[in-house]
């Protein structure tokens, strides 16, 4: 008989020990970086389910899976895919589309969508509370897992105590987590608060459940060289900074001298842009990634990047959920209101897919999120009301197969790269003095989970000068600035800068000619500008309306939330008289993306009934040019 786990990395005797625990086990696995923890969860899903004893083994459906982001989502799914077939079948979901799925079941009328994240996690926890898991569609868990706990903070922290007292008599569970990696403590904004909540989840947990069984994973797998390691003996101390004895604070910035000079001790590449750097970039054949500090480092980063011609992506922020493209274009051809397999197939081989869709798998996902639909089929409507819900399932999103991408290292946790670039990082007096301010020990776990990403290599590069890049607070984007308090010579864009609510056309190209145009030559990383259309602001505190060019051809204009973003970046005070830039350039394709609009207004461009279409999704810093000649004001 052939070994299931043949191609996976045998587990070692502390691996075993977790996955072998009965399911109605109540357990805590606390490790260091790289040490397997989301290897053994994986391979614990499977003997959950595959378990020889078929009244130990649990259902894939009792099994609950909550994480942070879809890009863990993701990564989750593509290792049971690689090293646990039996688990296949187990719903993970980012704590977010759990909650709303929960709450659009058990509240129908009201428009979830309109509701933050937040709102939506405290209004899940108050369901909980008054029965909605057991009323729902997929009753109560009798497994609930979480990777990454170490960053349960806040409103989701609360969401998963609740869960986890509701069905405290029948569920068991698996928590795993890092107290050394713990990095969205920021998330909770007053800094009293904020010291309190590290940890706070563990400590829950220890003192709610007499039983709860504590293992720990000590061993490092990911790091294959000494550079690769040389955060990791920091660890342990890390862990124990909310106990340390001389305040966390004084410890914490002890820790971060350490770690911050470890790192320079290493290979220095110079600067991102020297021959050097760009060339090993441009070879390098393994995973790379470039970490920053923050979004303003990456912005700049990535604008760098895409001047010297180096491929790569820009990281989304975690709540960012592009519906991939492939999803519009399957409902757009449909011309049923099912589809069998092979036709589903037939379809999507006929369209342009990113690099490691796998079409069976989308088959088999799309299948089960459709659930009511008949055997052997997919309810194509179905589809179309889970991307106009705003629920389209987690693990159907693109992989992220990018060989370069620049991320900030919040955005990179529980990831890992062969080959990590570290932007070479201030001191933390001189952080204190860029920022009011400074959590310390954040500072110091942030160094720590950058440095551990890497497989292989672990590098620091000096940065790019930033110090152009501002925050608009009221807008929450970064724009450009000057040496004057009203210059402006840039914006951010961001997710939902391009209309949806009416596909996109033009007077040159209809809307089905825009969505083969979009298909077969807009790429990720496409260089795309805004161009002002007319300089009459679209409405009260709007910009004008711009149209979105790749290359000659308009592929979308700008959103009404653009619109007023812009006016409101502009509108330096009261009487300031706003010159409206002519373009926007330097912005970029991030992905093409399935979005939902009125049913009417695709029926009427030609696209059939579905209310959904493909847009293109942009992102970077856009620079203005306010003047005929190009180049001008360029800043
Ligand atoms: N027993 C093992 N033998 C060999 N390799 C292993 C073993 N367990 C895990 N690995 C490998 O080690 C690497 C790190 O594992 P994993 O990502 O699960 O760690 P982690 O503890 O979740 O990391 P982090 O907390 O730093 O994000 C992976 O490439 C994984 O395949």
């Amino acid at each position: 008989m052939t070994d299931p786990y043949d191609a996976s990395p045998p587990l070692t005797a502390e691996q075993r020990a977790v996955v072998d625990l009965p399911w109605d086990t109540r357990l805590l696995v606390t490790a260091g970086a790289g040490s397997g923890k989301t290897h053994t969860v994986v391979r614990r899903l499977d003997a959950l389910v595959g378990h020889e004893d078929p009244d130990e083994a649990l259902e894939a459906g009792e099994i609950l899976v909550l994480s942070f982001s879809r890009a863990a989502v993701r990564e989750l799914r593509d290792r049971i895919a690689r090293h646990g077939d039996r688990a296949e079948r187990v719903r993970v979901q980012t704590f977010d589309s759990w909650a709303y799925q929960l709450l659009a079941g058990a509240y129908p009328d009201e428009d979830w969508k309109t509701h933050s994240f937040d709102q939506r996690i405290r209004a899940a926890t108050a369901a909980i509370e008054k029965g909605a898991v057991e009323a729902g569609q997929l009753g109560a868990p009798s497994h609930v897992v979480i990777d990454e706990a170490q960053d349960l903070v806040g409103d989701r922290r609360e969401l998963v105590e609740a869960l986890l007292d509701r069905f405290q008599r029948s569920c068991g569970f698996t928590v795993v987590g890092d107290s050394a990696q713990g990095i969205y403590g920021f998330q909770i904004e007053d800094p009293k608060e904020r010291a309190k909540e590290t940890d706070l989840f563990f400590t829950w947990l220890r003192t709610s459940y007499d039983d709860l069984v504590e293992l720990h994973l000590t061993e490092n797998f990911r790091a294959t060289t000494p550079e690769a390691r040389t955060a990791l003996t920091l660890g342990p101390r890390l862990q124990n900074l909310a106990v340390s004895p001389d305040g966390a604070e004084n410890a914490a910035a002890a820790l971060h001298a350490e770690l911050r000079e470890r790192l320079l001790d290493l290979p220095d590449l110079g600067t991102l842009t020297g021959d050097f750097s760009l060339g090993t970039l441009k070879a390098f054949p393994g995973r790379c990634a470039i970490l920053t500090r923050d979004n303003r480092q990456a912005l700049a980063v990535s604008e760098l990047l895409h001047e010297h011609g180096v491929e790569h992506r820009l990281k989304r922020s975690l709540q960012d959920r592009p519906v991939p493209h492939w999803v519009a274009e399957l409902l757009r051809r449909a011309e049923s209101l099912t589809l069998t397999e092979s036709r589903f197939l037939e379809l999507l081989a006929e369209t342009p897919l990113p690099a490691g869709v796998a079409p069976e798998r989308c088959w088999r996902l799309s299948r089960a999120a459709t659930r009511r639909t008949g055997r052997g089929q997919v309810d194509v409507t179905a589809l179309g009301r889970l991307v106009a819900e705003g629920r389209f399932p987690d693990d159907l999103a693109d992989p992220e197969t990018d060989r370069l991408i620049v991320s900030t290292v919040h955005r990179a946790k529980g990831l890992e790269y062969d080959r990590v670039l570290l932007l070479s990082p201030p001191s933390l007096d001189e952080l204190r003095k860029a920022h009011e301010s400074l959590d310390a020990p954040a500072e110091a776990r942030s160094l720590y989970v950058a440095m551990t990403r890497a497989r292989e290599d672990l590098y620091h590069v000096t940065g790019p000068d930033t110090s152009r890049i501002r925050r608009h607070r009221p807008t929450g984007r970064w724009y450009l600035g000057g040496w004057k308090r009203y210059e402006r010579y840039g914006i951010q864009a961001v997710a939902g800068d391009v209309h949806r609510n009416t596909p996109p056309c033009s007077a040159d190209m209809d809307a089905a000619t825009t969505q083969t145009y979009l298909l077969e030559h807009a790429r990720p990383g496409d260089a795309v500008t805004l161009r002002m259309r007319h300089p009459l602001p679209a409405g009260p505190e709007q910009s004008p309306p711009y149209d979105l060019f790749h290359h000659d051809r308009v592929v979308g204009e700008v959103s009404e939330r653009f619109r007023r973003d812009l006016y409101a970046v502009e509108k330096i005070s009261l009487p300031w008289e706003i010159t409206w830039p002519r373009e926007i350039v330097g912005l970029r394709v991030d992905t093409l993306e399935t979005v939902a609009g009125g049913t009417a207004a695709g029926t009427n461009a030609g696209l059939g009934g579905n209310g959904v279409w493909i847009a293109p999704r942009i992102t970077g810093i856009g620079r203005y040019r306010r003047g005929e000649r190009a180049g001008e004001e360029q800043g």
